[in-house]
């Protein structure tokens, strides 16, 4: 298969429906493309991603039906050329042609005059269609009921600004190895490159992209000076505050990207463990490009009477799985994997790990909480709960309204991605 609309259509219906990842699918879907139809493909299934209660609702009003069964894929194919009529810059004709032609690759052309007359019609009433389609708050604000229940009760004074930023592409930022380079140096090498950025110093490592670009373009990127990591995940390293020397857990490492960070910034013992093997190869690749070193172990990090080898450390990095509800803009397929009932669960996957892992913290020693949540349940409520049932944990502010009953800090997307941290100090 080589016809973009046909893939993305393919690619759509294995997330949406079957559940598969965007990040998993893309590649497989992207395979033998040009640079230039990969570009197209992802765009239009991130697109599609993002605006999908809306298409759904568009379809609704335009079909007698819905497709179902067999013809179920050819709902997401109504859904690619919708989008590229609403909101790309594809001339009209092409992208309605482009559509119908991806049906002789589906071998369905007995559908053409089917899809070639919906998209005709969203065309001509597309104004109506919209007005209609934007009563409904799911399909005004294109996320899941669910979810804009719960960030309007967490956040009654911004919650639309959130959905907003989700909805937005997110910036390419990079890390400065401050190990090779200081930010200042990288800048000024990316300036005689021609690419433009800009720095924020509330990200001491960080640099953002005017544009997202190539890796390989960037100034000795394969030899580790400079890693792909949003500003908000650079603070993890920065708030753990490695030393040398240091004995140090990474509990839930993959892909690496902090347990990098961690010895860029200090010649630690760093154990990164992860419960995902595939996931962990990820771990040992970052570590070889930049040229560090560290122990990798598969493990649960909720079962450490499995692997521990008693001896504890002198800081923990405790990255959880959780709902990435803060990364929806990086990720939109989390709006549709997610469910109500997953938050929870994680919740309670989240204590169990914290729960477990606090014994293995020395006395005096530092343990840093994050997930890329924007969701009270697995980010203040979480640690709340846990300094209330553990005397030994001493809360440390990262700002002036961090308190013990409302701990950490939410970054919300917007400059960065979604992130919560929450730094804990273990009572000697
Ligand atoms: C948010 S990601 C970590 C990202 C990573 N810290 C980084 O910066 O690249 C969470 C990780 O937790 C891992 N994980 C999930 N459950 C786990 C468990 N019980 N024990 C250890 N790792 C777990 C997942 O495989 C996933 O790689």
């Amino acid at each position: 298969m080589s016809n973009v609309r046909a893939l993305a259509a393919e690619t759509l219906y294995n997330v949406v429906d079957k559940g598969a990842s965007l990040n998993q699918e893309l590649p497989f879907a992207s395979q033998g493309l040009s640079p230039k139809d990969k570009a197209l493909l992802q765009q239009i299934c991130y697109g599609v991603l993002r605006y999908l209660p809306s298409l759904e609702n568009y379809c609704q009003q335009l079909l007698d039906q819905p497709l179902k069964g067999k013809r179920r894929i050819f709902q997401f194919l109504l859904y690619v050329g919708i989008y590229q009529l609403q909101h790309m810059r594809v001339p009209p004709h092409a992208a309605i042609s482009e559509t119908v032609n991806a049906l002789q690759q589906m071998r369905a052309l007995g559908l053409k005059g089917l899809i070639n007359a919906i998209l005709r019609s969203f065309q001509r009433e597309q104004a109506e269609l919209e007005e209609k389609a934007k009563q409904i708050p799911v399909c005004k604000f294109n996320h899941p009921g669910w979810f804009i229940k719960q960030v309007t009760a967490a956040y009654p004074d911004n919650w639309q600004e959130i959905l907003e930023a989700n909805q937005l592409q997110a910036p390419m930022w990079l890390r400065v190895n401050q190990a090779q380079y200081s930010t200042q140096e990288y800048s000024e090498m990316l300036k005689a490159n021609d690419i433009e950025h800009t720095l924020n110093a509330d990200f001491p490592d960080g640099i953002k992209l005017a544009k997202p670009c190539d890796v390989y373009a960037l100034p000795e990127f394969d030899t580790g000076a400079c890693s792909v990591q949003d500003a908000a995940a650079q603070l993890a390293a920065r708030f753990l505050d490695p030393q040398n020397d240091d004995v140090i857990l990474d509990a839930c490492a993959a892909p690496g990207g902090k347990t990098c960070h961690i010895l860029e910034l200090a010649d630690a013992d760093v154990l990164a463990l992860d419960s995902d093997s595939e996931r962990l190869e990820r771990v040992k690749q970052n570590l070889v490009r930049i040229g560090l070193a560290a122990d990798l172990q598969c493990a649960d990090a909720s079962q450490p009477h499995i692997w521990w080898d008693e001896q504890q450390f002198d800081r923990i990095l405790l990255d959880v799985p959780c709902s990435a509800t803060g990364v929806i803009r990086r990720h939109p397929d989390i709006k549709w994997l997610r469910r109500a009932s997953d938050i929870e669960d994680l919740a309670n996957l989240q204590g169990d790990i914290l729960n477990s892992i606090w014994p293995l913290l020395k006395p005096g020693g530092t343990l840093v909480y994050a997930t890329c949540s924007v969701l009270p349940q697995e980010n203040q409520q979480q640690v709340a709960k846990f300094l209330a049932n553990n005397q030994s944990a001493e809360h440390i502010p990262l700002h002036e309204n961090d308190t013990p009953t409302l701990p950490g800090l939410q970054l919300l997307p917007g400059e960065s991605d979604g992130f919560y941290y929450a730094k804990l100090v273990k009572k000697h």
